[in-house]
């Protein structure tokens, strides 16, 4: 089933109610940045990131470098934002 893209307002709306996240790629991702107090623990927090995307069906582009890990979330079926962008969004926070 297709996901539809939201429009400018639609994702601003959404971004609005998440902390620390931001627009990205001329607004059709968002983005924020993480920070562990080490390398493990940025790699657990990456592990449940993980085991929520599969569930979700629905995944980050991310890097690591030792405790910091930036996500950016675009929905590639939609060529943008989708739902699905912050429905994981909020759901990764909570993970905080
Ligand atoms: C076949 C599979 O359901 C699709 O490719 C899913 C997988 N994960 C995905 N992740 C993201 N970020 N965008 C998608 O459009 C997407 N599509």
């Amino acid at each position: 089933m297709g996901v539809s893209k939201l429009d400018r307002s639609e994702a601003e709306q959404r971004l609005a109610k998440l902390d620390d996240w931001e627009f990205s790629r001329d607004g059709d991702a968002i983005k924020r940045e993480f920070k562990f107090d080490d390398f493990v623990a940025a790699w657990g927090f990456m592990s449940r990131v993980a085991i929520l995307a599969e569930k979700q069906d629905h995944h980050p582009e991310w890097s690591n470098v030792y405790n910091t890990v930036e996500i950016e979330l675009t929905t590639h079926d939609a060529d943008g934002l989708s739902e699905r962008d912050f429905t994981l969004a909020g759901d990764i926070d909570a993970l905080r």
